[in-house]
């Protein structure tokens, strides 16, 4: 009979835990949930109605609605935050980091697990697949209806999640998200519903893999650099510099890239219309911000694509950097934590290329 291990309370001084086990028993790897919030910990007053908050449920709350989940692996539960994702910050984020990196470097997690709101998962899911230094399974789950609602899908996406973090198949795949049946990488995932359970999908490359009750099958290593071989690290990183987001539109105010660097943005991503495009007035005020030392990328606001093909504007005259697969929000990401530490422009275009 195999004996459930509690992981010890005290695991931010990890002490290293006991991986023998009597011959013939199954090694239950030991995995740590982080929640922080969103519709997987909402809840409203009745299972119908539409209206509800994030992030209201606690994390051992939804652990217990998970009970087969033990029969996988030894879990345990931290409230990191509960918030609704449209309120992450960069401070739980860099939180988020620290203790992931932490956990994994001890044996105190095989695997991590991070219950978050779906509406800004792409920017942490990114994000830690650029600062998470493991090669340990760290999955992201949430959910699209709240813990009250009929059919919720919450805690069959968190019984996935488990199983997926707690499989030695998992390892080296980077950041993660499980739900819906689906295991995507952080890189490429977006989120393509306001509403629907289906919400996320990789456009640009596909998923990675798919768990079902359980049952988990990999189909590809995600192609970008991420985790132990990432270059980049938040240690002793107490914030991050500003990088602002301008939407392109038809006749657009070019003022407002103007207005950003007045406000002391490091960066700026243009959400580009195409494949990265804006007009002839906000290119020139793209040059204004780049020759202030403004490091400033092309993106799109278009769902799928890659900004680094057939290209209409010379980023070498301009001075701008292509963001290639990344969309702005994940663009956003990559140049904060990039301008971290100061880069010259081709440096900034090739992690575009590489990440
Ligand atoms: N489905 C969701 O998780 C969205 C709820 C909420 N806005 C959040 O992102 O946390």
């Amino acid at each position: 009979q195999t004996q459930y291990r509690e992981l010890p309370d005290a695991t931010r001084v990890a002490p290293p835990i006991e991986k023998t086990v009597a011959p013939g028993d199954k090694y239950l790897p030991n995995i740590v949930i982080l929640a922080t919030g969103g519709t997987i910990a909402g809840s409203a007053a009745s299972s119908t109605q539409a209206g509800y908050t994030s992030g209201q449920v606690t994390i051992d709350a939804m652990i217990a609605a998970v009970p087969d989940a033990k029969k996988l692996a030894n879990i345990k539960g931290e409230q990191i935050s509960n918030v609704g994702s449209q309120d992450m910050s960069f401070d739980i984020m860099l939180k988020l980091a620290n203790r992931i990196n932490e956990l994994t470097k001890s044996n105190a997690a095989d695997g991590i697990v991070i219950t978050h709101g779906t509406d800004t998962m792409e920017e942490t899911a990114y994000f830690l697949n650029l600062v998470v230094k493991t090669d340990k399974p760290v999955v992201l789950v949430g959910s699209m209806r709240p813990s009250t609602a009929l059919s919720a899908d919450g805690p069959l996406n968190l019984y996935d999640a488990i199983a997926v973090a707690a499989d030695p198949e998992a390892k080296g795949h980077g950041v993660m998200l499980v739900m819906n049946d689906q295991i995507h990488s952080a890189q490429s995932l977006v989120k393509v519903s306001t509403t629907a359970v289906q919400t996320f999908m990789s456009p640009l490359r596909g998923i990675i893999g798919s768990s079902a009750y359980g049952h988990n099958e990999f189909y590809r290593i995600p192609h970008k650099i991420y985790g132990a071989n990432s270059e980049f690290s938040v240690e002793g990183v107490k914030t991050l510099p500003r990088v602002d987001i301008v939407y392109a539109c038809v006749d657009m105010p070019a003022d407002l890239i103007d207005a950003s660097v007045q406000r002391g943005a490091k960066g700026i991503v243009i959400a580009g219309v195409g494949n990265g495009n804006m007009t002839k007035a906000a290119l020139d005020a793209c040059q204004r911000a780049v020759q202030k030392g403004v490091v400033v990328v092309r993106s799109s606001r278009v769902a799928t694509g890659d900004i680094g093909r057939n290209v209409e504007v010379d980023d070498n005259k301009i001075g701008t950097i292509a963001s290639y697969e990344l969309n702005p929000q994940k663009s956003r990401i990559l140049l904060s934590v990039a301008l971290l530490k100061q880069r010259k422009p081709e440096e900034i275009q090739k992690l575009f290329m590489e990440y």
